[in-house]
């Protein structure tokens, strides 16, 4: 049992065009591994390295909030969704600990593929500064970096003490062992382009949204 005067509550920052159980299951997983108080999704709208979703912003929003519904370890944070500048994470965590202080254990969550690139991100250097990372396994993606350099980043600052994550406001990369999840948003909208069944894929009232909608068509 962890016990900490703050409790860790954690960022989940994606495109989630459309959010699906490769993002959902793998996190709700996570939060029981390493005892996360809340699970804020917060989907982007100006992605800062890929192109503009297919879904617009209104139309993420309400497919994430329908898969959210029924869990309430799960909230919405919409902020980067009404900024019309990238969605640089640093620039959202530094808003984020002028709400909630220096002090308050934060982590950001993202997949393992995400770590790979993550040393192209806006200001990276400055990530660990304000907070944690959490990285669940995808299907496909190594956990060893690319070069020895990140490697060597990468082996400093890595914690399998889920006490150091509630200890500390920020500074550990956790990579936490999580079910694996061969599911991404991309297979998603061409299957259903193609007219194919998502319902493993999909929270079913995400599903009937998407189809209500006429979404990646
Ligand atoms: N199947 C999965 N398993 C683990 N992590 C995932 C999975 N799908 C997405 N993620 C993670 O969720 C976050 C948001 O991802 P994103 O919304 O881009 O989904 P995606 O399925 O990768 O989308 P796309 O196929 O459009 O690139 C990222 O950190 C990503 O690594
Ligand atoms: O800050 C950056 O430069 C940056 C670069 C790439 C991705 N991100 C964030 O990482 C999260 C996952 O991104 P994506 O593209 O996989 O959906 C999402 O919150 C993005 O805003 C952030």
């Amino acid at each position: 049992m962890v016990s900490s005067p703050l409790p860790l509550c954690a960022i989940y920052g994606g495109t989630f065009d459309p959010i699906h159980y490769g993002h959902l299951k793998p996190v709700e997983a996570l939060a029981k591994k390493v005892a996360l108080h809340q699970i804020t999704i917060m989907p982007n709208n100006v992605p800062p390295h890929r192109p503009q979703p297919e879904a617009n912003s209104q139309q993420r929003k309400a497919m994430v909030e329908l898969a959210i519904a029924d869990n309430p370890l799960f909230r919405l944070d919409t902020r980067e969704l009404e900024r019309s500048t990238p969605s640089y994470t640093v620039e959202t965590l530094e808003q984020v600990r002028r709400e909630q202080g220096s002090q308050q254990p934060l982590a950001f969550i993202i997949g393992q593929d995400s770590l790979l690139s993550l040393q192209r991100w806006h200001r990276w250097e400055c990530l660990l500064d304000l907070c944690h990372l959490l990285v669940c396994q995808r299907p496909g993606y190594t956990v060893s970096m690319d070069t020895a350099g990140q490697q060597r980043w990468l082996d400093n600052h890595s914690t399998t003490s889920v006490e150091e994550l509630h200890a500390a406001p920020a500074g550990k990369i956790y990579l936490a062992q999580t079910p694996l999840y061969d599911i991404s948003a991309t297979a998603i909208r061409q299957r259903l382009e193609q007219n194919l069944p998502c319902d493993e894929f999909v929270p079913a009232p995400v599903l009937q949204f998407i189809h209500r909608h006429n979404l990646y068509r």
